[in-house]
């Protein structure tokens, strides 16, 4: 007889690109958690996703889920603006939560959010923030604490995506994409981020209606480590996002080396992943792996709403940071709760 636990029966709310993959991933790649409900009110994509998974049904809203399917878990791949709607009844009903990034677009929502949690007895949230599973950012993470190299002065980051969708605004290019790198810089530091600043370059003729693309993010951490984030989504060429970390007696790269390099004919080559799905798909499967074995505990093991907050609080100010062209500090008007601290490797300092 086995002693392992029952699945975790877990709902996908949103079937777009990101859900669908983490139905399959789910179903294909992880283990103790099946996918009992895909809901998604554009009924070609649900039952597109849920094909993928043995005895999935599929649901037009989440509440239709909620009162039939006997849910112990959630995962939201809404847009972000249409994740509080859904994290406010999963909370009330106990279930455990992966909810992508952001949390949410705005900080009046996260704050809502983190309100609602703490009526619980612990958190329930976890945020996908998934480069914090991710092998480099790791090391990197373990360079700056050793100490080996001497202390950090400053981070190159480059984030480039090869095209956006048709709805992807200005704001986004903060709110949907350097979100991950203000999640990331203060976890590879160790402090939070005081002050964005932006600077935008001469304009990329081929970036969607008239979106200012690329654009420079400045982030500055509490003791002056300077982060410059250059945030360029329509590159064409494919998917890369790379870190070079400088310290005071060396410098560390991370994500320049994904694939074999062949040097022949006279020329050294090296293939770009198309998207976010091979170059962060190692990390979603440890991401949501150990999200599942956490949830089985009634814990998470991760990047929690707190985080998610913090995050939000920075995004605000670099979308005031965008349209006023100066420097912006950032106010984290709250104290972190007692109730988000935690014994998760993965949390920040
Ligand atoms: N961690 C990462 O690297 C990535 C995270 N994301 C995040 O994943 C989320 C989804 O992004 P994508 O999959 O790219 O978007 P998408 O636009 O491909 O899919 C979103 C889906 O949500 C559905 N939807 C809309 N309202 C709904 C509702 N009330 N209930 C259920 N479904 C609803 C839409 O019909 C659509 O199928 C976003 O939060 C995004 O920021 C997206 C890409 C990569
Ligand atoms: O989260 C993601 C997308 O939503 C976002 O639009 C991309 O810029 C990021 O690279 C990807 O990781």
């Amino acid at each position: 007889m086995s002693n392992s636990p029952a699945p975790l029966r877990v709902a996908v709310v949103g079937a777009g690109m990101m859900g669908a993959d983490h139905v399959s991933r789910i179903t294909q790649r992880i283990s103790g958690a099946e996918v009992v409900a895909v809901v998604d009110p554009d009924t070609a994509r649900a039952t597109a996703a849920a094909a993928t998974a043995p005895g999935a049904k599929t649901y037009a809203a989440f509440e239709d889920a909620l009162a039939d399917a006997q849910l112990d878990a959630v995962i939201i791949a809404t847009p972000g603006f249409l994740h509080e709607p859904v994290i406010l009844p999963a909370l009330e009903a106990g279930l455990a939560i992966l909810s992508e990034k952001p949390l949410s677009e705005t900080v009046e929502s996260s704050l809502r959010i983190i309100e609602a949690e703490q009526k619980l007895d612990r958190p329930h949230i976890q945020v996908g923030f998934m480069r914090r599973f991710d092998k480099g950012y790791l090391e990197l993470r373990e360079l700056v604490k050793s100490g080996a190299n001497g202390a950090l002065l400053a981070l190159h980051c480059a984030h480039r995506n090869p095209s956006t969708p048709p709805n992807y605004s200005e704001s986004a290019l903060i709110t949907d994409s350097v979100i991950h790198e203000i999640d990331t810089v203060p976890f590879i530091v160790g402090e939070p981020i005081v002050s964005v600043e932006v600077k935008k370059p001469r304009r990329n003729s081929l970036a969607p209606g008239g979106l200012l693309d690329p654009q420079f993010v400045l982030l500055e951490t509490v003791s002056g480590v300077l982060a410059i984030v250059e945030i360029n989504v329509n590159v064409q060429f494919g998917y890369q996002v790379t870190t070079d970390a400088v310290f005071e007696s060396g410098v560390a790269s991370i994500g320049r080396a994904e694939t074999i390099q062949i040097a022949s004919a006279g020329a050294i080559g090296q293939s770009v992943t198309p998207s976010f799905k091979e170059r962060f798909g190692a990390a979603y499967d440890v991401e949501v792996q150990r999200w599942v074995d956490a949830a089985h505990k009634g814990e998470i093991d991760g990047p929690s709403a707190w985080d998610g907050y913090l995050a939000s609080v920075v995004a605000d100010a670099g979308v005031l940071a965008q349209q006023s062209g100066k420097k912006e500090p950032v106010t984290y008007a709250l104290e972190k709760p007692a109730f988000y601290e935690t014994t998760s490797s993965l949390a920040t300092a």
